[in-house]
């Protein structure tokens, strides 16, 4: 049985207890009774058919009772790795009687909170149910304008409890209908009232303001600071600019929102103004599966991420070397020009971070949008901008090219879409490679004459050492998968293959079945002698693709 199945299942035992006795008994062949974890609520006991599809199971939880999981929200987890192939079974993932699945929506269950200051000034805004009831105080802190030296300053009640910090808003205030008594610790009065499902704090505040301070700066040090490996490293511009705008905010006193959709700690940093959002700061120790991940993921065991060949807290650099190796097209990115596939400027930064304490993770230019490619159908993207985040997601062998990580914005008269969410790329593996493009008729129309000529320009063993330059080593087995994709897609494009042909090569038909580069991988193992350089290993690699490549347009 997996870990995480095995570090969920011991407090099953009293849910056990709770399975009404009809489901418990073994049901039809072929079928398993698993339970379904969600963050904030009991398991919910599932009889499932092994044979049934992940895409199947998805369908049948958005039935269930949990309003707005659809399912192309819903991402799986089983054993610390994502179910992210649709049409394999889930014995196909060994899941078994028993076991523990945990499911993340990435459309969160919102719960709408009103406040009242003393002024009779109201705020509205709207939290995760999946948040904490420290991240509500912080909410309530920068939203009434006030500032609180510390967490404990604010006391929240319910029932005459005092709430703990970590507490879920969703076990505090199951249906929307709680009323929070609020008190601030230095002399206050509270008044709370229910506005029909919506929960009402009104605060009065005391008017001595030295009672209520906050030390945002952490002791002088700066707000947002990039991190800086190597001093030779030039900081791009538009870094520089959005480091900039990003720390006015917080010089303001604007905690950023957290973003309801995500697997891992995702926020909003606001500008000058706290209008609007300028950057997306993802702490390394929020990411899924790690220590402080606020979606109710597990702890990863051996420290492997949610996809095959990732580690937890490494996304950040996955994200920042996403757009260090997006090259512009001519030009380099230090005169400003974008790179040619669009990565969003993002940094490794030292961020202060919800007004209490320092956090490292990446940063972000948020991108202004009109929703995802899950939101709509893909056909009236432009082909060249299907293409290019195919380009991409071929090169660094993209991990999780969701429909939802890629972001359709206005450019003009025509749909310019932005890709985001690179923390699986460069895996040390193939094995969970998914391109949602795949899928999409733009896919199969054969590179232009201008992207062909930029895919001739690159090269992996510049991009392994422009890495190094900025600071991320790359483990051998990334630098290779690096070598290997950069490799298929110039051999690829230069016979004229369609980023759905070479993206066909690199990904699993289902979760058991090899894609067409592992098995060319394996037998280039299979022919080297051990201790082989790893020149003369890509040398093998090249002559056996070149025969599946050939034999595949021969056919
Ligand atoms: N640069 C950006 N500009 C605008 N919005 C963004 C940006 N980055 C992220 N977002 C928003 O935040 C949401 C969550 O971000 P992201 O997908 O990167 O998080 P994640 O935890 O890695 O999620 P996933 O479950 O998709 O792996 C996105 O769906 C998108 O709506």
């Amino acid at each position: 049985m997996s870990s995480a199945g095995v570090d969920t299942l011991s407090p099953l035992l009293d849910q056990l207890a709770l399975v009404p006795q009809c489901q418990l008994r073994s049901g039809p062949p072929d079928s398993i009774l698993i339970f379904l974890a969600m963050p904030g609520m009991p398991p919910v006991p599932m009889r499932l058919q092994g044979s049934e599809s992940i895409a199947a199971i998805k369908l049948r939880i958005q039935r269930l009772k949990f309003k707005g999981f659809v399912a192309t929200k819903q991402r799986l987890v089983f054993g610390g790795h994502e179910l992210s192939h649709g049409r394999s079974c889930i014995r196909d993932y060994g899941l078994d009687d028993g076991n523990v699945l945990h499911l993340v929506v990435r459309l969160a269950d919102i719960r709408a909170i009103t406040i009242e200051t003393t002024d009779g000034k109201r705020f509205r805004f709207q939290v995760e149910s999946g948040c904490k009831v420290g991240y509500l105080k912080n909410k309530l802190a920068a939203q009434t304008g006030e500032q609180l030296t510390t967490l404990k300053e604010q006391k929240l009640v319910l029932d005459e409890e005092e709430l703990e910090d970590d507490q879920l808003i969703t076990d505090i205030d199951s249906k929307g209908e709680a009323v929070i008594n609020l008190f601030i610790r230095h002399p206050a009065k509270v008044a709370t009232q229910q506005l029909e499902r919506e929960t009402v704090v009104t605060v009065i505040t005391p008017n001595q303001k030295e009672n209520l301070q906050i030390d945002a700066s952490g002791g002088g040090s700066a707000l947002v600071e990039p991190i800086i490996v190597n001093r030779k490293v030039k900081i791009f511009p538009a870094v520089m600019d959005m480091i900039g705008i990003t720390t006015a905010g917080l010089e303001n006193g604007f905690l950023p929102d957290m973003s309801t959709e995500g697997s891992g700690g995702v926020y909003f940093m606001k500008d000058h103004s706290g209008q609007s959002n300028v950057a997306v700061f993802k702490p390394i120790d929020e990411e899924p599966m790690a220590e402080n991940n606020p979606r109710g993921l597990p702890l990863s065991v051996d420290g492997e991420g949610l996809k095959r060949g990732t580690r937890v807290g490494e996304g950040a650099l996955r994200e920042v070397a996403a757009y260090v190796l997006d090259h512009p097209i001519d030009g380099c990115k230090s005169d400003g020009t974008a790179g040619f596939s669009g990565v969003p400027p993002t940094a490794l930064v030292r961020c202060f971070h919800m007004g209490k304490e320092f956090k490292i993770g990446s940063l972000q230019m948020f991108v202004s949008n009109f929703g995802s490619c899950e939101d709509m159908g893909p056909r009236a993207f432009p082909v060249k901008e299907v293409q290019k985040i195919a380009v991409l997601d071929i090169r660094l062998a993209n991990a999780d090219r969701h429909a939802g990580n890629i972001l359709v914005c206005q450019d003009g008269d025509h749909l310019k879409l932005v890709p985001i969410d690179h923390g699986y790329c460069l895996p040390e593996k193939f094995e969970d490679c998914t391109f949602e493009w795949l899928y999409w008729p733009q896919a199969r129309e054969p590179f232009s004459a201008e992207t062909v000529a930029y895919i001739r320009s690159l090269d992996a063993e510049e991009d392994i050492a422009l890495l190094k330059f900025h600071g991320w080593e790359l483990s051998h087995q990334s630098a290779r998968v690096l070598r290997v994709s950069t490799m298929l897609l110039k051999k690829g494009a230069e016979r004229g293959l369609t980023p759905c042909d070479i993206g066909s090569i690199m990904c699993r038909e289902t979760v058991k079945k090899e894609s067409e580069i592992e098995v060319i991988i394996e037998e280039a193992e299979d022919a080297v002698l051990p201790g082989t350089s790893e020149k003369t290993f890509l040398e093998t690699i090249s002559e056996i693709m070149d025969h599946h490549l050939d034999s595949a347009l021969s056919s």
